[in-house]
């Protein structure tokens, strides 16, 4: 956590950080107390009269809101502070494998593990900064139940809660809000599952066949209308009919008009999987030019898919397929050279840095550039895990790898989100990119080819080990994973368009090939960002072999980085200048410190042009003083950045 001293930094009173400690022993205190009970029943009218109040407030911008904390220091505001809770994995079988059970069999804090609860929403939605709210019904009408969504509680802009009435938990996680009120809780977004149209099996050809042109037509309205996630429903509710063979065998046009069209949602939803799937269902394959021309814009929609996915061999096939139905289409030709240049970068790593520079703005910080890793691999590393190792010679200043983000949210961005997260597992307050992990189990939920290599990444809780990540529901998200993922991994590029950055907006990303790379206080590398990519140049020569480090942490003070890569990073570094550090006892660190701190207030106040003797003289024994805290049998090789500053202000003020 940032502390007072920086007045850059936000922190909460140690007040208001107790209070967020004890709040979160008591729930889980009354937790356990109440473990196994039985659920009470609830008055049905009391519970919605408390949430249409709640809603109406929440909606007004009065809503008291449970989470937010007050900050202090510079830029200080609320923000959300947020359990997180005992880590669970999220339900990995599909609702066919679940037995339903009735809300009345609800027992207090339980996993209802290989269940399912079917709800109605029956109340407005409490929508509130990290969570949202609602009262719901069991199938039967006979029970109420308060049911909350916690962070993830959007998807494409719209509330979940919001966007039905009749949902499907799976596998009910039934506890206590903070307030200690019964409630329950959806952490993973996949746990939930939206019940839209019902795709009614139909006896009668045309009677089915007029639904799902309905539900065409209400889709192509709602793209009209830019309603994007309606305009996704309803092509699925057509789609369901459609492929009905009762439509099918008749007239098997419908299904693949309607997939084409939800290919395009897709495509602008970003739910790249399923462009590639929709399109290639859309395949017409018939040889007259009508057929030609919607089979060419359906290849069109998957290269554009493959494209955004950095799937570059894949997206030229498909525009190659384009080109030969329809040649005269300028469309594929225009994607065709942009593919060969991000070829080329892929295998040569060179780039046209200015011209990617001028492209940038606030408005557009998204690069168009490819991978360039061939000159690293991924191998274990003694102690460490895994890390990123040289394939090649590589010389110092050259670039090793570039690599764009998978997943940023820039600090000026509306999904940016800070929030103080308070870990029950070590009992830590953190500032936590909470922005960036929504922003990422969308895209994943949005594609779930992608989940895999993000889930490969380290994080400390590694979940069930059953490494699912899709079933007949849909994409399987484990946010707890994807929690500590960020921890370990993200990274901050830093203010790219001009805007100070402090903890609270401070533009965060994830770069999967870069976050194997291991920390070292003397690394060989250096991370720099333009835009959205990375890139990772080479400060030492590198032999075939070698493995890759950079440094996460640059404090010249040894026991405050080794403080910072313990929380941040959950590891002591036994690099050779930490074991040099280590051995030299804290005594001699201190003094050295303060030489260094003496020494950087020297050079700040005096400037060396035109330096006299007396301070040349005073800067001499500085330089000295600290030199004589390196044992030099220890310090061979190692660099002595203490007192680097004071050495370059002498070679200015006093060249011989
Ligand atoms: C960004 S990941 C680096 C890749 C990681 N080693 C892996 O196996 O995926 C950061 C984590 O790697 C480990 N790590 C990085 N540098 C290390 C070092 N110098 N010594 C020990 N562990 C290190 C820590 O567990 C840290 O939380």
């Amino acid at each position: 956590m940032a502390t007072p001293q920086n007045s850059n930094t936000i922190y909460l009173t140690e007040q208001e950080a107790e209070r967020i400690r004890s709040t979160v022993k008591e729930r889980i205190r009354k937790c356990s107390e109440q473990n196994g009970n039985a659920k009470e029943p609830r008055d049905k009218t009391a519970a919605h009269q408390q949430a249409t109040g709640a809603a109406l407030m929440a909606d007004m911008g009065g809503a008291p809101d449970p989470d937010m904390t007050q900050t202090q220091g510079k830029g200080a505001n609320t923000i959300p502070a947020i359990e997180v809770g005992q880590p669970y994995p999220p339900c990995t079988a599909s609702l066919s494998e679940l037995e339903s059970m009735e809300m009345a069999d609800l027992r207090m804090e339980t996993h209802h593990r290989g269940r399912k609860l079917v709800v109605k929403r029956e109340s407005p939605v409490v929508t509130l900064v990290a969570r949202s709210w609602t009262v719901v019904q069991g199938e039967n009408g006979s029970d109420t139940e308060r049911l909350e969504i916690c962070l993830y509680k959007s998807r494409h802009g719209e509330d979940i809660l919001e966007s039905a009435k009749l949902f499907i938990i799976k596998e009910p996680y039934f506890t206590l809000t903070d307030q200690g009120e019964p409630t329950l809780r959806i952490d993973h977004p996949s746990d939930l599952v939206i019940c839209h149209e019902e795709a009614n099996k139909y006896d009668d050809a045309a009677a089915a066949e007029k639904a799902a042109t309905r539900y065409k037509t209400q889709g192509n309205m709602a793209l009209k209308q830019q309603d994007l996630p309606l305009a996704h429903e309803k092509y699925t509710a057509g789609l369901a009919i459609a492929r009905q063979a009762i439509v099918s065998d008749s007239n098997p046009d419908l299904a693949r008009d309607i997939a084409r069209n939800r290919a395009y949602v897709n495509l602008l939803l970003g739910q790249l999987d399923e462009v590639k799937t929709d399109a290639r269902a859309s395949l017409v394959g018939r040889d007259d030019q009508k057929s030609k021309d919607l089979d060419s814009k359906a290849y069109y929609r998957a290269g554009s898919a493959a494209y955004q996915q950095g799937r570059y061999q894949e997206a030229k096939r498909s525009f190659q397929d384009q080109q030969k139905l329809t040649p005269e289409d300028k469309d594929a030709k225009i994607q065709l050279k942009r593919i060969e240049a991000r070829l080329r970068e892929e295998d040569t790593g060179s780039y046209d840095f200015t011209k990617i520079r001028t492209g940038l703005s606030r408005a557009r910080p998204y690069v168009d550039a490819a991978d360039f890793i061939k000159n690293t691999e991924i191998k274990s590393s003694s102690g460490k895990g895994r890390g990123l190792f040289a394939t090649r010679d590589i010389a110092a200043g050259e670039l090793i790898m570039c690599e764009k983000g998978f997943c940023v949210v820039w600090g000026h961005e509306e999904e940016a989100l800070t929030a103080m997260t308070y870990d029950v597992r070590d009992e830590r307050i953190r500032f936590s990119p909470v922005g960036l992990s929504k922003a990422l189990v969308q895209k994943l939920l949005s594609n779930p080819s992608q989940i895999e290599p993000v889930m490969h990444l380290y994080g400390d809780y590694t979940g069930d080990n059953k490494n699912i990540f899709i079933n007949d529901d849909g994409a399987i998200v484990d946010v707890f994973r994807i929690h500590d993922i960020m921890s370990r991994n993200g990274y901050g590029p830093g203010s790219q368009f001009g805007e100070e950055e402090s903890a609270q907006n401070a533009s965060t990303g994830l770069w999967i090939h870069a976050a194997y790379i291991n920390h070292s206080c003397v690394p060989n590398a250096r991370k720099e960002c333009i835009g959205d990519i990375m890139l990772l140049h080479a400060t030492r020569p590198i032999k075939t072999g070698d493995e890759i480090f950079h440094a996460y942490d640059e404090t010249l003070d040894y026991d405050a980085r080794q403080k910072a890569l313990l929380t941040t990073w959950g590891f002591e570094c036994k690099c050779g200048l930490c074991a040099a550090e280590k051995a030299d006892g804290k005594p001699v660190r201190d003094s050295r410190m303060e030489l260094a701190d003496e020494a950087d207030a020297f050079v700040d106040k005096t400037p060396w042009a035109g330096a006299k003797r007396l301070g040349i003289r005073k800067a001499q024994r500085l330089a000295k003083a600290i030199d004589e805290t390196y044992d030099q049998e220890r310090w061979k090789d190692l660099p002595r950045k203490h007192g680097e500053g004071i050495r370059a202000w002498l070679l200015k003020a006093s060249p011989r």
